[in-house]
């Protein structure tokens, strides 16, 4: 794998901007433009291997041309959705788009294991004013097969960082595990010619 597209979902003003700036400068900018739509493109090297990020930002508000999210889901490899902890209508909107993602690759050429989406809690630092416990996300998590995380964009770099660079090497394994799938072992295919020449050989004479 040379290249993965990441799209990252989620409802309005949760910080999807915030974690993807986070994760590209190390720094937390307080505000963004949200008028326009965005793909970031970052290289990075996971197990030696180099790998062309994109990172997709949709624009929540109404803007020409907005993708649906069909096309998103469709786009991207893997998917961060966020929620906010303190906005319970955003972990709603995560919920739908987290089963909307199951639904449309359901019997698709990308199988479950070529799924990667993580959900993951912002604003942990406002957590006086939470109104969705942790093991909520948890066990929405768990339910539909996804890793969970929750964290601060303003506060946590290390976190961010460590979400793109799980999200890169899970798929980098998949990848790996789908070459040894698909080419057999030398050995195994050398016994196999061996049996072909000699096997059929034995049986004209
Ligand atoms: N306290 C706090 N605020 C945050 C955090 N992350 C983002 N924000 C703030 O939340 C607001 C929305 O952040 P954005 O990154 O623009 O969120 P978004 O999801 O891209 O927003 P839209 O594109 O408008 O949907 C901004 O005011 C950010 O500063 C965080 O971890 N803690």
């Amino acid at each position: 794998m040379d290249e993965m597209k990441i799209a990252v979902l989620g409802g309005d003003g949760v910080g999807k901007s915030a974690l993807i700036v986070r994760f590209l400068t190390r720094r937390f900018i307080g505000e963004y433009a949200s008028s326009t739509e965005c793909i970031y493109r970052k290289c990075v090297s996971v197990d030696g291997r180099q790998i062309n990020l994109e990172l997709y930002d949709p624009c929540s508000q109404a803007c020409e041309g907005k993708p649906v999210l069909n096309d998103q889901i469709h786009w991207a490899d893997g998917f961060i959705l966020v929620y906010d902890i303190t906005d319970r209508s955003s972990f709603r909107t995560a919920k739908a788009i987290v089963h909307q993602i199951r639904e449309l690759h359901r019997g698709s050429a990308k199988r479950d294991i070529d799924l990667h989406i993580f959900l993951v809690g912002n604003k942990q630092d406002l957590c006086h004013m939470r109104e969705v416990q942790h093991e909520e996300g948890q066990r929405l998590a768990a339910e539909f097969h996804c890793q969970f995380y929750e964290l601060s964009v303003a506060e946590h770099y290390q976190e961010v960082a460590l979400i793109f660079s799980k999200m890169v090497q899970n798929a980098n394994l998949n990848s790996k595990a789908r070459e040894r799938r698909r080419r057999p072992s030398g050995s195994k295919s050398m016994a196999k010619l061996i049996n072909n020449v000699f096997g059929k050989r034995r049986k004209s004479v």
